[in-house]
């Protein structure tokens, strides 16, 4: 295994601007927690409007993949994930939110998620998620896969396959009337089959005009969630599966997360709508394949 030094933080560029024209959500410019007030089952509106939100979203994240290489940097891919969602009329969510400085999140090896794009230089046989939220016509679409850096050992490289089939594992698992935690049990059985760690603190969470609502699905098992799926629900389902311990710690940019042992973790994310007879994965692209990890 091509020995990697552990990631640290690099340079920031400025922020980047955004067209006037473009509509920004509600947190913009503001500081504080602002309450979600809407409700979690989505109406046929605004369900219509993710379904153009997420499709651009995933667009973005291909767009954002074309460009993962060795020697790139991650500020480049944080370029290209701007410019594309402003050239589309698409706000990036996550600029400004909760003062986070940057369009994506690219997360590179150790770092489970939340990473800020800088000056990392990408090298030969790392893997890098890349998560991206575009809010259009006044709702979020929310996705993000990992990426093989050109050649990437055998156990990374299955770390990320299995990653990806645990994820739609847990997104099969939706239907209504299901309790919300089957998702994560079922996730977290398949992640338990290889000795995996299923990171506990970040789960995903409910999403529509607001870029969380007060869901949140858990990618573990936990049998005090009483909450039951309900049509016309949307949330993502985004676990992060790590090759050893479950367990984070937070660097000081007040952001990133990495794992506590320095092994590496991988992570995908849908946001999905709950349909009388099961799901609909709102983040598929245009082009009609998902982007990486598909097997
Ligand atoms: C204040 O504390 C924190 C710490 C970390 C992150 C943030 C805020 N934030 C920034 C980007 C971002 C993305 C998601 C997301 O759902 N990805 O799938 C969630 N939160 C996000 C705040
Ligand atoms: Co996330
Ligand atoms: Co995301
Ligand atoms: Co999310």
């Amino acid at each position: 295994m091509s020995v990697r030094a552990p990631l640290k933080p690099g340079k920031q560029t400025p922020r980047r601007a955004v067209p006037e024209h473009i509509a920004r959500p509600e947190y913009v410019g503001k500081s504080g927690p602002q309450p979600f007030q809407g409700s979690e089952i989505k109406s046929a509106d605004v369900i219509e409007r993710m379904r153009i939100a997420g499709q651009l979203a995933a667009d973005a994240l291909i767009e954002v993949e074309k460009a993962v290489a060795p020697g790139v940097t991650t500020d480049e891919l944080d370029r290209v994930c701007h410019e594309f969602l402003c050239d589309h009329g698409a706000y990036p969510s996550t600029l400004g939110y909760k003062g986070y400085p940057k369009s994506c999140c690219t997360s590179v090896n150790e770092v489970i998620c939340h990473g800020i794009p800088d000056s990392t230089v990408l090298q030969d046989g790392d893997i890098v998620n890349v998560d991206i939220t575009a809010y259009l016509n006044g709702v979020h679409g929310d996705n993000n896969a990992t990426f093989l850096v050109g050649d990437v050992d055998e156990e990374v490289r299955l770390l990320v396959e299995r990653t990806y089939a645990a994820t739609m594992r847990g997104i099969k698992a939706v239907r209504p009337g299901r309790m919300l935690n089957t998702v994560g049990r079922v996730i977290e059985s398949y992640a338990k089959r290889f000795d995996y760690g299923v990171v506990r603190q970040f789960t995903g969470h409910g999403i529509g005009e607001s870029f969380h609502s007060g869901l949140y699905v858990p990618h573990y098992d936990n049998p005090s969630l009483d909450t039951v799926i309900e049509a016309g629900m949307t949330f993502t389902i985004e676990p992060m599966i790590n090759l050893g311990v479950a367990e984070h710690h937070m660097w000081n940019d007040g952001w990133t997360a990495v794992t506590r042992d320095g092994k590496w973790t991988a992570q995908f994310e849908h946001t999905l709508l709950v349909t009388e007879d099961g799901f609909e994965l709102l983040t598929m692209p245009s082009g009609g394949a998902p982007s990486a990890g598909t097997p």
